[in-house]
């Protein structure tokens, strides 16, 4: 797994992308919606210069796949600290996005209010944003999650950075809705709740499923949110993406010999224990 990366590799990525169009987008936006986000990427492209003096020894460079409510950005986050590695989760660029009030924030909330994909270059351009300033700060490897969703993104992502593994979490169907409904998130320190208590039978073809809630501690109770693409209605809708879109990137990944499937059937004691040992990982010390 050991390798270098420079930054001036990523920085120069980040240029060469900017201005291709990767894939149909979502809604047709105006171009002048761009010119935030492309801005930002040709300002950072002048930074390439001092970005080519740092030499950052990378660490693993790992993708977690897998369904809306399956546990990507809770896994993917407890294994980034165990490992030592930046978490990038694409869905908090997006919503870190989403707070300023311009018009293609606005377009993009419209998007994501409907369970939609948002539109490749735009999602590109904040990643290769998000890995240049991790190059510039000297942070090695990474764990990548909600990104790729396309076969498109995954080739982009390939261009720009060596995956070593892709991780692909697996629940069946009835229980991501589930999950997804029980989701709270805290707006004072962030943290992400579940109260479903889910215990679902074991049907012909999955085991059964038992996951206790996930409940705040006493001082969130009174700041918990849901997250407005959290309705049944929208999380059918973007379970139906996934299957659509994002299944053919567990396929690239598993043609190029870089998928490990996990299935999740329990909460997280069960599940975090069981998932370090897929990996080979040993845990420093976090307790399920
Ligand atoms: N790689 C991506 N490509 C396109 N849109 C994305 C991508 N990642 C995130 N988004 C947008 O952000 C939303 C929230 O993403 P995320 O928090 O990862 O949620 P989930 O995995 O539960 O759908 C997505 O529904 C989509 O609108």
């Amino acid at each position: 797994m050991a390798a270098l990366i420079t930054a001036r590799r990523s920085s120069r990525l980040l240029g060469i992308h900017a201005g291709r169009a990767l894939s149909q987008s979502a809604l047709e936006l105006d171009s002048s919606s761009y010119i935030p986000v492309v801005r930002r990427v040709v300002e950072e492209q002048h930074k390439e210069d001092a970005a080519a003096v740092v030499s950052t020894a990378r660490s693993l460079q790992w993708v977690f796949l897998g369904c809306p409510g399956v546990g990507k950005g809770t896994y993917a986050s407890r294994l980034a600290t165990t490992l030592a590695v930046p978490h990038i989760a694409m869905g908090d660029l997006v919503r870190q996005e989403l707070k300023q009030s311009t018009p293609l924030a606005r377009e993009m909330s419209a998007l994501m209010a409907q369970g939609k994909l948002l539109p490749d270059e735009i999602i590109l351009a904040m990643l290769k944003n998000r890995f240049e300033q991790g190059a510039l700060s000297n942070e090695a490897g990474f764990i990548l999650d909600g990104f790729p969703r396309t076969t498109i993104q995954a080739k982009a992502l390939d261009d720009i950075v060596e995956i070593d593994l892709v991780v692909n979490l697996k629940l069946r169907e009835d229980v991501l809705v589930l999950k997804c409904l029980g989701r709270r998130i805290c707006s004072h320190c962030g943290g992400t709740y579940n109260v479903a208590k889910i215990d679902v039978e074991q049907s012909e073809d999955s085991p059964r499923v038992f996951m206790p809630p996930l409940l705040p501690p006493p001082a969130c109770a009174a700041t918990l949110t849901v997250r407005t693409d959290d309705t049944e209605e929208v999380v059918r809708e973007r379970l139906r993406i996934y299957a659509a879109e994002s299944k053919p990137v567990e396929d690239y990944y598993r043609e190029r010999n870089k998928l490990q499937d996990f299935d999740v059937c329990g909460g997280i004691p069960e599940t975090w224990p069981r998932l370090l040992a897929a990996l080979n990982v040993e845990n420093k010390g976090m307790v399920p």
